[in-house]
């Protein structure tokens, strides 16, 4: 596309995967990712150590084998969706913008989309990483990378970073109709929300004046803890259960994905799950809000491996919500949080 002077430049920002589901692959992947400062908060000779030592040689192999069971005919969901989402949004803003997508670690590059952008002479850009609750290790360090290359350009344009969307109207509503369609379909006895976890000193090192200290401090959402994920996620989960007429005592808010041997975010879905069963609780609908694609962590480890624990515990019916993707309200949802900005 030829450049046009004066458009408004767009950066779609999500994690990244693996090139290909093959060992090599993943661990060039895990380790791009997992050697990150802000993913993995420790000295940087022990993360080198528990990098090299460990994750490389026996998880990889592990998540390859996993990566295997996501990966279709076009390749890894969040990328294709992302590819997906990036070209909708672009025809829905028209020819005053120009939307770029690029991927934390891995390919394509921020690098690169930034370059396309400045390609472009964009006059402006809006950098939106696709994580509605703000963390450290997603949001955080998707715009950490941003301003690490535009600090060598010698035209710095404005730049608009968007850190948190997690009770945006039209996010919520685009969960709930999704959701929705499960709920009038059959009859659930519980509505699981299962986030990202994140260990707990995430939490505490982002605490405003020391207000979150992982008590009740999250039960309510307010200024004091607008970036704290946690808050986030009870918010995200208050949000779509009223939008879906959940009481209180309907619904779970839960987490998962957690690696070594630090306290992370509890509960622990793994965990709930099996405990819901003798409680009467046999129809699960799992919601996996904090994506906004599929992706390893919603169609594996919700939709597969939490439905297997789950069955295994006496439960009969464990539905995944399926994510996002290119649902025709959630590309309504980004255009106008693009427009706001
Ligand atoms: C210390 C480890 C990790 C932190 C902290 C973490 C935070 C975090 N991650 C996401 C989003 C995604 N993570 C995904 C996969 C994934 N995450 C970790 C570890 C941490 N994540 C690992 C090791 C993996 C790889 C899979 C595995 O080997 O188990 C994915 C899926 C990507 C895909 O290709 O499908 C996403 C998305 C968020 C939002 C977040 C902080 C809140
Ligand atoms: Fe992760
Ligand atoms: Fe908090």
């Amino acid at each position: 596309m030829a450049a046009s002077y004066g458009k408004i430049g767009v950066l779609l920002i999500n994690l990244g995967t693996p090139d290909t589901p093959e060992t090599p692959d993943v661990r060039k992947y895990l380790r791009e990712f997992l050697m990150d400062k802000r993913v993995i908060d420790i000295p940087a000779l022990q993360r080198y150590f528990l990098i090299n030592g460990i994750i490389a040689p026996f998880r990889a192999p592990k998540s390859a084998k996993v990566y295997k069971q996501l990966w279709d005919e076009r390749g890894s969901p969040l990328l294709y969706y992302g590819h997906d989402l990036r070209d909708l949004l672009q025809k829905e803003l028209g020819d005053g913008y120009y939307v770029a997508l690029g991927m934390r670690y891995q390919s394509p590059s921020i690098k690169s989309a930034l370059e396309e952008l400045r390609e472009q002479q964009v006059e402006r850009i809006i950098v939106l990483p696709l994580y509605p609750q703000y963390a450290s290790a997603s949001t955080g360090t998707s715009h950490d990378m941003v301003m690490e290359i535009v600090k060598d350009w010698w035209i710095v344009p404005s730049i608009n970073f968007i850190s948190t969307f997690c009770d945006d109207p039209l996010f919520i509503k685009a969960f709930a109709e999704i959701g929705r369609k499960h709920l009038e379909a059959r009859k659930y006895d519980h509505v699981v929300f299962s986030y990202h976890g994140l260990p707990e000193r995430h939490i505490l090192k982002g605490s405003t004046r020391n207000y979150c200290k992982l008590g009740t401090c999250c039960n309510t959402y307010h200024k004091l803890n607008r970036y704290c994920y946690r808050a986030q996620c009870f918010e995200t989960s208050r949000l779509l259960a009223k939008e879906l007429g959940l009481a209180e005592d309907q619904y779970t808010v839960a987490f998962q994905s957690r690696l070594g041997k630090d306290p992370w975010l509890k509960p622990y879905t793994d965990e709930i799950l099996k405990d819901l069963p003798a409680k009467g609780i046999k129809n699960v609908l799992a919601y996996s809000p904090a994506f906004v694609a599929d992706c390893l962590e919603t169609t594996i480890e919700v939709g597969q491996e939490f439905k297997e624990l789950f069955e295994q515990a006496g439960g009969e019916h464990w539905q995944l919500v399926e994510s996002l993707n290119t649902h025709p309200l959630w590309v309504e949802a980004v255009k106008q949080m693009v427009l706001r900005n």
